[in-house]
């Protein structure tokens, strides 16, 4: 299996805290790793580096053979796709919302196309046209997550997804992620505190104050 992702010596530091100190790691193309470890001790900050969102203050990622500082941002994030813990619908109904990834690709929206995605998360044709006052927080993360996945990214980070969301939702969530990484061999990387997401993971990478232990 080929390297997707190499993180080269990176470190993050704000003003004199560091956060990550010379973290190197190698993600192969198609593993599902599952980030773990103590509150506070970085693993978000390391996400959202790998996702663009935050450089790094030293070190780099090496993204399919590239720096990612060297990708077009847009581009970028639409090959390596980050889910928030907390997700925001926006506009008026779920459609504006699933039309959104459709409109950043130049692309005119093929609703069917959205319709089958809601249905791989439990939610029938109806939700297309809801408000998005009318969800719960659990379909809430079921479509924010449809947003990363609609056009699929080669990498997709959670960082803490299923936080919050009862057993019914999580299950949902895991089975889809699951089929992704399974069928479509794409990558995830995962950030949980989620007991039982912990037992059952394939690969565990523990992060303790801001490095890999
Ligand atoms: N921009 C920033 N300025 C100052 N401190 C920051 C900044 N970003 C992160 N931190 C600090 O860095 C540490 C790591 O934060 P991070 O969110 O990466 O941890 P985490 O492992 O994801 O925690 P959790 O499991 O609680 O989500 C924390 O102490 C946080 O307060």
């Amino acid at each position: 299996m080929k390297n997707i992702l190499r993180i080269k010596d990176l470190s993050y530091q704000v003003e004199d805290k560091k956060i990550l100190n010379n973290i190197n790691l190698q993600i192969e193309s198609g593993q599902y790793v599952t980030f773990i470890g103590p509150s506070g001790s970085g693993k978000s900050t390391l996400m959202r580096i790998i996702a663009s969102m935050i450089t790094a203050t030293s070190g780099d990622v090496i993204f399919d053979g590239q720096s990612i500082q060297k990708y077009d941002p847009i581009q970028y994030r639409q090959r390596v796709s980050y889910a928030f813990q907390q997700p925001t619908l926006f506009g008026k109904t779920v459609k504006d919302n699933l039309e959104f990834p459709f409109l950043v690709r130049n692309k005119e929206f093929v609703e069917k196309k959205a319709v089958s995605a809601l249905e791989m998360v439990n939610l029938d044709e109806s939700y297309i046209n809801k408000s998005v006052n009318d969800i719960s927080g659990g379909e809430k993360q079921r479509i924010a997550l449809l947003r990363n996945l609609l056009f699929k990214p080669e990498i997709l980070i959670t960082d803490e997804v299923t936080t919050g969301l009862d057993t019914e939702n999580k299950e949902i969530v895991h089975q889809m992620l699951t089929k992704f990484n399974q069928d479509e061999q794409m990558t995830i990387l995962r950030v949980t505190h989620d007991e039982s997401e912990i037992k059952n993971a394939i690969k565990t990478i523990t992060i303790k104050d801001g490095e890999i232990v």
